[in-house]
């Protein structure tokens, strides 16, 4: 996937979010989105992946040479969120089987032997309610990393994830990357490492516009 931001701008009522976000991100690489609480980041990956849309500017979207008009975005995207809520009614196993209908996983991998990778086959046929919040992040994060999207969107990854965790999610990260765009929301430079690049959204207005 690749996404061609031009003069990209998002105001909230009076208040500009960032302005003037001139940006390509390219197939096959990562990038990290920083910036202090409440600069922008979340706001720029929603409206980055079609969710919301932007005041001014342009998004112009692509998949192997090929246009994607921006209803069609969701259906090449994972997305990982703090804001983005689970179906805590189901179990592991309702929950995985009514997901991967709609998002499909990456060939090579079933669903049970994701819930391997997530280290919950104990957890099979609990409801996702009955989960700490570490192993529902963990859900959260296999469902996005291992799900066939060219466009992988990561908002604060680690958010509840303890040591263990947060390693779990480097090596995952680090195996499921290759080929994607992959765009990471992040203040911690455990997140994003693995990012060959940085954008700043305080670099485009946003505390200028303030
Ligand atoms: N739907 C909305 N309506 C009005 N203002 C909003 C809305 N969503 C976000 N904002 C405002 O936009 C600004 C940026 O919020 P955003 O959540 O994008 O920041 P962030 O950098 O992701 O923050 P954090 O690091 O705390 O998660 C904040 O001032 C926030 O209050």
């Amino acid at each position: 996937m690749r996404i061609e931001a031009t003069k990209l701008g998002k105001r909230f009522h009076r208040e500009w979010i960032f302005r003037g976000l001139n940006h390509t991100f390219h197939p096959g690489t990562a990038t990290a989105v920083l910036g202090p609480n409440g600069s922008g980041k979340s706001t720029l990956l929603n409206t980055l992946s079609g969710q919301i849309l932007p005041t001014e500017g342009s998004l112009v979207y692509s998949f192997q040479g090929q246009p994607v008009a921006v209803e069609d975005v969701p259906r090449r995207l994972a997305y990982c969120a703090p804001y983005l809520e689970l179906i805590e009614e189901l179990t592991l196993s309702e929950l995985l089987h009514f997901h991967t209908r709609f998002k499909p996983l990456r060939p090579g991998i079933t669903p049970a032997q994701l819930i391997e990778r997530m280290y919950l086959e104990k957890s099979r046929h609990k409801l996702v309610r009955d989960f700490s919040s570490g192993m529902k992040q963990r859900l959260k994060l296999g469902l996005a990393l291992y799900a066939d999207s060219p466009l992988l969107l990561l908002d604060e990854p680690t958010t509840n994830l303890d040591r263990a965790g947060v390693a779990w999610y480097q090596e995952h990260v680090q195996a499921t990357v290759a080929g994607r765009l992959v765009i990471v929301s992040s203040n911690v430079p455990e997140e994003y490492a693995f990012c060959q690049h940085q954008i700043s959204v305080t670099d485009f207005g946003a505390q200028a516009a303030r």
